[in-house]
């Protein structure tokens, strides 16, 4: 695969003051931040922080209460189509039609997507996951870590430039995790995708995202590469971070400007 030309800069999805409220608890309160073409953004916090309320404002699941998203520089709630034919959603916790066949189902979304030669494009982001020999398995009888990886096989096939990927090693064994992880690093790397990533899991973290945003309780309260915010929490590693911020609610403070540029 050839690399598209690209500004490294433009960005690709961005939520200004981004507010959900659910019986007037806030889920997401005034959460900023933009994605750039060909970054991988982590987005980590505690159960309840607000990832999956901002994922699923992101996919036009749910609507803000208040705040702007942008993705392409267009907005999301009046252009949804357009946006959603450039990107794509693996999310651990979403089946794909449990009664078709796995080649059945890729061919579906094939179709719905446009994909031109389908056929190879499945097969070839089938043994890029190693899963060449579950195209004739039936989807619902796949084990988790199997499911895992024909959804991300659907997430690629449209070659897109933004990816939501939602816990994508959730119930993988190490092995495999280490297998998909690198996987979407390289297809990342060559495409240049831009991608929001969630995990409760600190190794793919430090693994594959360029930068990282914690949330507590619907803010941000600490952004950054890993590195400078194991720096700035003095910390060796981000579960120690992570813990830091789950428990106390600690906010690191900001980056200092030269440590920005
Ligand atoms: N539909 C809803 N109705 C009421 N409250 C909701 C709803 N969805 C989310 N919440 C609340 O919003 C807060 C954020 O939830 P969210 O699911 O976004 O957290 P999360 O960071 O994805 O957590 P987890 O890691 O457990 O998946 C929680 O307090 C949750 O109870």
């Amino acid at each position: 695969m050839s690399a598209p030309a690209t500004d490294s800069r433009e960005v690709i999805l961005e939520a200004r003051e981004l507010t959900r409220e659910f019986d007037g608890v806030k889920a997401l309160d005034r959460f900023s931040f933009q994605l750039h073409r060909g970054e991988v953004l982590g987005l980590l916090g505690a159960n309840g922080a607000g990832k999956t309320t901002a994922m699923n404002c992101l996919l036009g699941l749910t609507l803000p209460t208040s705040g702007e998203l942008n993705a392409f520089g267009l907005p999301l709630q009046s252009h949804r189509i357009q946006i959603l034919q450039r990107s794509n959603f693996s999310s651990a916790y979403t089946a794909l039609p449990g009664n078709l066949l796995v080649w059945q189902n890729l061919s579906v979304f094939a179709r719905i997507y446009g994909v031109p030669n389908p056929k190879k494009k499945i097969a070839e982001l089938m043994e890029l996951l190693e899963i060449s020999h579950l195209g004739k398995r039936v989807t619902g009888q796949l084990s988790a870590g199997e499911s895992t990886r024909v959804n991300l096989v659907k997430a690629f096939l449209n070659d897109p430039e933004l990816l939501m990927l939602d816990e994508p090693t959730a119930s993988l064994d190490p092995d495999i995790a280490d297998k998909v992880r690198k996987v979407i690093r390289k297809v990342q790397r060559e495409r240049h995708i831009a991608i929001l990533y969630t995990s409760h899991n600190m190794r793919d973290i430090e693994e594959v995202c360029d930068r990282v945003i914690f949330l507590h309780k619907g803010k941000i309260v600490c952004e950054g590469t890993p590195t400078e915010i194991m720096s700035r929490s003095s910390s060796n590693n981000l579960e120690d971070v992570f813990i830091k911020i789950a428990r106390d609610g600690e906010i690191l403070d900001e980056p200092k400007k030269e440590e920005a540029l």
